[in-house]
């Protein structure tokens, strides 16, 4: 028996965005209907690009107001130290629930790699944030599982693309690490991030995603943004209504 159902959630990225524009372009996607805005953390090592820092984080928090859930991906060598910068800048969240959310890659961590995740994640909720993981296609899904087990991280992000950029294209073959999931966790929040479109929501919501990230296809559609972000949802709604 579910308790609650599963929430169904898209979350446009901004690495997409006009960067020179950056807190319009996110209110513009919210107005059109983004539950969440997806912030890409890049570091320049974790992955060959370089996003944004906590200064800039903060300018797109007093931006889009503390009501707004940023889902944080820190594509970083050290997810500990940028976790901390960008909760401090973060603000002061009155609401009932966690206004920030962050990812870290589960492959950064060493051969230590269960105990300082489990130690990242209860941090992270002494932040008053959500903890979530990610991995690369190349790693297997086996790799989280007791994190899941724990309770410890409340998301799973299954990247659908190599990190690092937008515009690529969806790799179809990360989607069983989706459905070993979603057979296992009916409840958890499972997410997909690259190469996420029209064309694309289906697989990654039928194999069990409830949490799209998408970029270029939000973007790239302008003053269609609206309608973009409804088509992701009709692909999460029916994957998914009659699923719980
Ligand atoms: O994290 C990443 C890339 O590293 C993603 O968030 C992409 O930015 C999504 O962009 P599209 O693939 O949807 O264009």
């Amino acid at each position: 028996m579910q308790s609650k159902p599963l929430a169904t959630i898209v979350a446009p990225s901004l690495l997409s965005c006009d960067f020179g524009n950056l807190g319009a372009e996110a209110k513009r996607v919210l107005d059109a209907g983004a539950d969440w805005l997806h912030v890409d953390v890049m570091d320049g090592h974790f992955v060959d690009n370089l996003t944004l820092g906590p200064v800039v984080f903060q300018g797109l928090r007093r931006a889009v107001g503390q009501q707004v859930f940023l889902d944080c991906h820190f594509m970083t060598t050290a997810p500990v130290f940028w976790i901390e910068q960008f909760a401090r800048v973060n603000g002061d969240n009155q609401g009932p629930a966690p206004n920030l959310g962050c990812t870290f890659h589960y492959e950064v961590f060493g051969e230590d790699g269960l105990r300082m995740a489990l130690a990242l994640c209860e941090r992270v909720r002494a932040l008053r944030a959500r903890p979530a993981v990610a991995l690369r296609p190349s790693t297997p899904v086996e790799a989280v599982l007791p994190l899941v087990d724990a309770a410890a991280v409340d998301m799973v992000l299954i990247m659908t693309v190599e990190p690092g950029h937008g515009g690529q294209s969806f790799m179809p073959e990360c989607l069983p690490k989706v459905r070993f999931l979603r057979e296992r966790y009916p409840l958890l929040d499972i997410q997909a991030d690259g190469g996420i479109g029209l064309t694309t929501a289906d697989a990654a919501a039928q194999a069990g995603c409830n949490v799209l990230v998408s970029g270029s296809a939000v973007f790239g559609a302008g003053p269609d943004a609206g309608r973009v972000i409804a088509g992701l949802r009709e692909a999460l709604h029916r994957a998914h209504d009659h699923s719980v």
